[in-house]
This record gives C-alpha cells, sequence and structure tokens, in this order.
C-alpha cells in the first residue's frame, strides 16, 4: 500500500489520540478533524485542517451534519486501482483519504445512566461515523480504518518501520475490527430502542435481541470429540463471571472444562465463608466451608471421593501451597480455580503439567439474561440471583430447627441452587454429606443421596436436608427420614403439602419453607 498521506481523524473518547495524531503529523500526514477534535489538536499545537474548511460546509443541525459530504466520502470510498475513480476524484478536486480514525458518539455509556431520556439516547446515536468507518472499511483495499484507540500505537509503529504505510494484512484486520465496532453499536440502539413501547412504555426484554460476542479461542473439540467448538466472550463480561480467567498454568481448556468450571464458580462465590466446591459433569459432588482453603478442600472431597476424580476445584480464597500440595497428591484434577495463587501453590501444580489453574476475580455481578438455545430459538431469563435468608424462612413443623440446623439449612439450600433437578442434598456441619442431581424424580434423587453418602462412609444420623421444589409426596420424607435427616428445607406449595408435614411430624423432623424453588435444567 501507498504511504498515507491525508488522515481523517473524529473522535469522541479522545484518549491517546494526540501522541497518535503528533505522531502522524511527524510522518507528515496531514490532518482533517471535526470540530471537538481539531480544535484538541490546535490547542495542543498540532497542525489540523477542520472538516468545515476542507468541504466549505459548515457544521450543522447541531453535528448531526459533520462529515456526511461527497468530498470526505469520495475521498474516502474511492478505489485507487480503477482509473475511473481516480478520474473522477481529480475532475472534481477531491484528494483521498487513506487513514480514518473514528469512535463514536457514547451510546451504551448514554443509555446506562438512571435518567436518560429517549431524546438523549437518539442525540447520541452517532450517524456520520458509523458512515465513515463503513465506507474506509469497505474500502480497506486502499484505505485504513482505526477504531480501537488500543491499536494507535502499533499502527503507529507500523507506518514508523514501513514508509508510512500500513500493511494489507493490517488493513484487513483492522476492517474486520471496524464491521464489528459498528455491528455492536447498531445492536446495543436496536437492543435499547425495541424495549420501547409507541406509547413509551419499557418492556424488560427486547423485541429483537442481539447479542456481541468475541472468539477467545477454538477449541479442539466440543462436549464430544466429533463436535467442533469455540469459546466466545461478551466484550465486556461482568465483573467476576468465568469469561474473566487468566489461565496461569496447564494445556489448554477445553469446552467442557469451561462449562463445568463456570458451574463451580458461580457456586462457591456465593459464599461469604471460605469455601471449597468440586463439581463434575456440571453438579457439585461436594462442597463445605470452612476455616481455611485445606479444611474445606478435605471435606469437598470427603462427600464424594469417587466423583472427584478428574473433577473440577474452585475456592473463594487464595490457593495456598498446602492445599494445592493435598490436592495434587491426593487426586486426579483437571482443574483448579481461585481468585489468587501464590508462587509456592503454583511450583506444586506446575509439577502435574495436565491441571489446569485459572485466576478469575472475585465479584458478585451477575450476567443481564441467562439464556438457553433451544431448536429455531432461545430462552431468555433473568439469572437466577435470589437468596433467601433464614429471617424469610417458615417453619411447617412441630419440631423447630435449632441454631446449628439453621445454618446447615442455609448452606444445603444455597448449594440445592446449583445442583440440577430434581436436587437433593444432604449436610451437616457446613459440609455436603450426600447430593442426588439430575434425577427424574425426586424419591429417586433422595435414595441415590442416600447411598453416596453411604459409600463415602458419611453418617446422615442428625444431618440436614435441601430439595430444590417441593416433595409432591411424603416418600420422600420417608426416605430421608430412614437415613437419619433431622431437618428439612424445600419451597413448598405442593398440592399434598399437609401430607408432607404429617409425615416430617411424624418422624419428629423439623421442616422450613422458602416459598421459593430453584429449578436448575
Ligand atoms: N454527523 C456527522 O457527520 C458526524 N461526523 C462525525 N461524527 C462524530 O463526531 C464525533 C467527534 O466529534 P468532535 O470531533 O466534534 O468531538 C465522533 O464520535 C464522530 O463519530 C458525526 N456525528 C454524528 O453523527
Amino acid at each position: 500500500m501507498a504511504t498515507i498521506k491525508q488522515a481523517l481523524i473524529s473522535v469522541s473518547d479522545k484518549s491517546g489520540v494526540l501522541e497518535f495524531a503528533r505522531g502522524l503529523n511527524d510522518l507528515g500526514v496531514k490532518i482533517l478533524s471535526t470540530g471537538g477534535t481539531a480544535k484538541l489538536f490546535a490547542d495542543n499545537g498540532i497542525p489540523v485542517t477542520e472538516v468545515a474548511d476542507y468541504t466549505g460546509f459548515p457544521e450543522m443541525l447541531d453535528g448531526r451534519v459533520k462529515t456526511l459530504q461527497p468530498k470526505v466520502h469520495a475521498g474516502i470510498l474511492a478505489r485507487r486501482d480503477l482509473p475511473e475513480h481516480v478520474a473522477t476524484l481529480a475532475a472534481h478536486n477531491i484528494p483521498t483519504i487513506d487513514l480514518v480514525v473514528v469512535n463514536l458518539y457514547p451510546f451504551a455509556a448514554t443509555i446506562a445512566k438512571p435518567d436518560c431520556s429517549l431524546e438523549d439516547a437518539v442525540e447520541n446515536i452517532d450517524i456520520g461515523g458509523p458512515t465513515m468507518v463503513r465506507a474506509a472499511a469497505k474500502n480497506h483495499g486502499h484505505v485504513a480504518i482505526v477504531t480501537d484507540p488500543s491499536d494507535y500505537t502499533s499502527v503507529l509503529a507500523e507506518m514508523q518501520t514501513n514508509d508510512g504505510a500500513v500493511s494489507d494484512a493490517t488493513r484487513f484486520d483492522l476492517m474486520k475490527k471496524a464491521f464489528s465496532h459498528t455491528a455492536a453499536y447498531d445492536s446495543a440502539i436496536s437492543n435499547y430502542l425495541t424495549t420501547i413501547g409507541s406509547d413509551g412504555t419499557k418492556t424488560e426484554f427486547p423485541e429483537q435481541i442481539n447479542f456481541n460476542f468475541a472468539k477467545v479461542q477454538d477449541m479442539r473439540y466440543g462436549e464430544n470429540p466429533h463436535q467442533n467448538a469455540a469459546f466466545y466472550r461478551e466484550l465486556n463480561p461482568v465483573a467476576g463471571s468465568i469469561a474473566n480467567y487468566t489461565q496461569v498454568q496447564g494445556k489448554e481448556l477445553s469446552y467442557n472444562n469451561i462449562g463445568d468450571a463456570d458451574a463451580t464458580w458461580e457456586l462457591v462465590k456465593t459464599f461469604d465463608q471460605c469455601a471449597c466446591v468440586i463439581v463434575k459433569h456440571a453438579n457439585p459432588c461436594g462442597v463445605a466451608i470452612a476455616d481455611t482453603p485445606l479444611n474445606a478442600y478435605k471435606l469437598a472431597y470427603a462427600t464424594d471421593t469417587t466423583s472427584a476424580f478428574g473433577g473440577i476445584i474452585a475456592f473463594n480464597r487464595e490457593l495456598d501451597e498446602q492445599t494445592a500440595k493435598q490436592i495434587t497428591d491426593n487426586q486426579f484434577v483437571e482443574l483448579i480455580i481461585a481468585p489468587s495463587v501464590t508462587d509456592a501453590a503454583l511450583a506444586i501444580t506446575a509439577a502435574k503439567q495436565n491441571v489446569r489453574v485459572l485466576i478469575v476475580p472475585l465479584s458478585n455481578a451477575h450476567n443481564q439474561y441467562d439464556m438457553k438455545r433451544v431448536g429455531g430459538g432461545l430462552l431468555v431469563q433473568t439469572p437466577d440471583i435470589l437468596n433467601v435468608q433464614a429471617s424469610q424462612f417458615k417453619v411447617v413443623t412441630k419440631a423447630q430447627p435449632s441454631a446449628e440446623q439453621l445454618q446447615d439449612l442455609l448452606f444445603a439450600w444455597r448449594v440445592a441452587k446449583y445442583v440440577k433437578s430434581n436436587a437433593i442434598v444432604f449436610c451437616r456441619g457446613g459440609q455436603t454429606l450426600g447430593v442426588g442431581a439430575g434425577q427424574m424424580s425426586r424419591v429417586d434423587s433422595t435414595r441415590i443421596a442416600a447411598i453416596k453418602a453411604q459409600n463415602a462412609g458419611l453418617s446422615l444420623i442428625g444431618s440436614v436436608i435441601a430439595s430444590d421444589a417441593f416433595f409432591p409426596f411424603r416418600d420422600g420424607l420417608d426416605v430421608l427420614a430412614e437415613a437419619g435427616a433431622k431437618a428439612v428445607i424445600q419451597p413448598g406449595g405442593s398440592m399434598r403439602d399437609a401430607e408432607v408435614i404429617a409425615a416430617a411430624d411424624e418422624h419428629g423432623i423439623a421442616m422450613v419453607y422458602t416459598g421459593y424453588r430453584h429449578f436448575r435444567h
């Protein structure tokens, strides 16, 4: 590509643009700019021509028309390899514009303000900017388009070592980024405007929902080896989400690793106390809270030593050397996640090449939507962020739960929310004892949870139990009573609640209702 002779710079986010413009000027590039950007350059001694002077038309209509001029767009869009295009420019005395630097009115930031009016939002829909971005991107064979301030340094460096030119490969990459930028911008506009009815009322879910995710990596395969897969991340992933991971050790993450890591992380981060969660196939197979990560791990592991093999383990505290050693001596582990990892712990895990270690910053923020793909459609809901407090519990039995049982019921309830339905979780002393997950019948789930505790050599005598939804019949109560549970937490609301309460009273069990269920499919 030829040396860049003229650039048009028109940016709302002005970070880094002075240094970039200074560098361009040093390379002999003529700079055209819109009002605010031109003023910034002039105030800082960078030679600049205002677009209004260049076109002979003033910026008008409150900035709605600034760069929307043939002299600008012909200069961007003309193909330099077509003699007719070159002749047309010459006939109209239009110089080429070889570099376009644009970022758009801050629409997303504007609508994020709680008091944003429709008028404010509409005024922050950029028209001239995307038009230039798309024109320059279309003509990427001849024009470089820069939409991201983080690209200024590399583009300038390339020009400095390349006779003031930007390579074909870089222009191609910049073009893809530019079209993605305008696509995300238009998505935000469409998402916002389609939540507003013609009478001004707002709906929670837009009439058309547009998502923009950027590829993080291709994967070796998907859920199964015959499926191809890739991992995508939101353009601005919410704080505390698994997508913010930094991998500090181990081989490439797999599709199932990321899915299971999400399930593990979403549960462990809900605890205030030091916690450890072990997940296998998207279900927790061991969860515990304790004074240290080491003790939490030992308790969580003890729940189901068989299923923990090849599992994902997460902590909401720093991973220390002792804990790392205990895990790697003890079991085969696919992945360990923690908000931070000591160097000594990393040295331990490094000895096991296959162990992946991720650091994810903790935060209680949550996704705006939960989604599930179905054939030809998408189910969208708000995430299940409800955390029922003990003060909301309603005791429905003659027996009252003790203070200790209440603590365990809260713990069990929290875990059950992250177990696939029908979920049954036996707990005691901040440790899961048996988990029944993903069964089609609640009584079978209860039986399985009890069998698992028995297999692990964990007594259920005096345990508590959580059920993610109501017991439809008394059979589940009979099974858990026989296993030794002394307190139950469940939403209540069955047609046969009276029968279930009577069963609990018969067995001398305390039962609390939360009033909310936590199906997870
Ligand atoms: N109307 C136009 O012709 C037009 N041309 C460029 N802009 C935008 O104006 C902004 C820069 O304005 P200023 O240089 O005045 O701060 C950029 O975000 C750019 O995308 C325009 N504004 C909105 O459409």
